[in-house]
């Protein structure tokens, strides 16, 4: 594990901001740990619904509670007919996370946490129900359908390509989609995971939390990301062509999407693995453009300003193979992170203060409120 990077000045860099038994982002092994596991070996041996189980439940579920727990996830994947009837009026031309935000504040109000005992089941049905509302709304705004959204896939990963492609996926694709779900699932005090916890703060109900969270990690500085990595690689022709554009945007002092990171100092840990899987999927589908494009870009990043891909960068080129549209890029971010930004709020609500920082005033000098009638 590297030197940690040095974490002073705006941005609330380097405060402690609260407590977690969680993860460790930049702190031992490859540098992220779930509840003590390496993020390396739960993406080599474990299937994203244990992972969930770990974060959500506490500890790695036996052989039986993962069964069990699947076989729930499973039997909470359909949507109430209003909440269709929402999805149903969203425009094609929407956001997909807009479409994410407003399906969670929705269904806040037709199966409102009326009390915290509650929290697990909101959790559970929430992760089950995410790539239902994502996939009812864009096959039904983009190709007229409504699809079934209670399909018998054994895993989210499936479940979620199925119902985008109307067909079961691949072992390959099922594959991919289990590690990327693991390896979004959580990271600390990052800011969507921080916006859910001020919220929950306030000892508001869990659909507020996690629909907060959701419009943070919108946002191209984080899990949007993502997808302005992936409009930035698809304009480039070849890789030399990559480096020409890059060493441009240098120059005019551009941020490169998907570089970079506030905690780690010389790599994110996620993209080792992120990228080994999209380089077998360039094989797969016979890539030869984006591919090597992508490690190009890296290269010239770390050559002129030392900084590395996030875990964002190569999930663009992965998702790609895969057929998945760019604009869906966050929304699966959003259907892992379900578990990290609950697990908080649960976390939060077991030994809570409100959140309520102070702020160093620059304003005017006190004064007095002149007459309307001299202003
Ligand atoms: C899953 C995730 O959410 S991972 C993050 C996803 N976000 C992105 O990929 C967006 C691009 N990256 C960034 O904007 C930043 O690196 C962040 C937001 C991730 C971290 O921000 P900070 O902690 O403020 O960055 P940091 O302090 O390391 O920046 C140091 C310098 O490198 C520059 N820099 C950092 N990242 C980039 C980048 N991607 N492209 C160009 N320059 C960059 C900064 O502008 C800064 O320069 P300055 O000192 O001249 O102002
Ligand atoms: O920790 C952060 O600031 C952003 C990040 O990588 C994540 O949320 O996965």
């Amino acid at each position: 594990m590297a030197e940690a990077k040095q974490l002073s000045g705006a941005g609330l860099r380097g405060q402690v901001a609260g407590k977690t038994a969680l993860s460790t982002v930049g702190k031992s092994g490859s540098g992220l740990t779930y509840r003590g596991y390496d993020v390396q070996d739960l993406a080599e041996h474990c299937q994203f619904e244990e992972v969930a189980y770990l974060i959500l439940k506490g500890k790695l579920p036996n052989q039986a509670e993962l069964d069990g727990y699947k076989a729930r996830l499973k039997s909470l994947r359909g949507l109430p007919q209003a909440l269709k009837e929402v999805l149903e009026r969203i425009p094609k031309e929407a956001h997909p996370m807009d479409v994410m935000r407003t399906g969670c504040s929705m269904l806040g109000n037709l199966e409102t946490e009326v009390d915290f005992s509650q929290q697990g089941d909101a959790a559970d049905r929430l992760l089950a129900v995410f790539p239902s509302i994502i996939c009812y709304w864009y096959r039904y705004s983009h190709d007229g359908v409504q699809i079934d959204v209670e399909t018998d896939d054994d895993s989210i990963g499936a479940h979620f390509l199925h119902m985008l492609r109307g067909e079961k996926p691949n072992a390959l694709h099922e594959q991919v989609m289990n590690v990327s779900l693991i390896l979004y699932a959580e990271h600390e005090f990052n800011a969507s995971t921080f916006t859910a916890r001020v919220c929950a703060s306030t000892l508001s109900d869990i659909h507020s939390c996690i629909t907060g969270a959701i419009g943070s990690l919108r946002g191209p500085l984080h899990g949007g990301a993502n997808e302005a990595a992936m409009d930035m690689i698809e304009k480039f022709r070849d890789a030399d062509h990559a480096e020409q554009e890059m060493m441009g945007m240098l120059e005019r002092k551009e941020k490169i999407m998907g570089f970079g990171h506030a905690i780690y100092s010389v790599s994110d840990p996620r993209n080792a693995i992120i990228k080994q899987w999209s380089e077998k999927l360039a094989a797969d589908v016979g890539d030869t453009v984006l591919y090597p494009v992508s490690v190009r870009c890296e290269e010239v990043m770390w050559r002129e300003k030392k900084l590395f891909c996030n875990a964002d960068f190569f999930h663009a080129s992965a998702y790609h193979f895969m057929g998945i549209p760019t604009k869906l890029f966050t929304p699966i971010f959003v259907m892992s992170r379900l578990t990290g930004w609950a697990a908080h709020v649960f976390e939060q609500r077991a030994d809570n203060r409100i959140i309520r920082p102070s702020a160093e005033y620059t304003g005017e000098a006190p004064r007095k409120v002149e007459p309307i009638s001299a202003r």
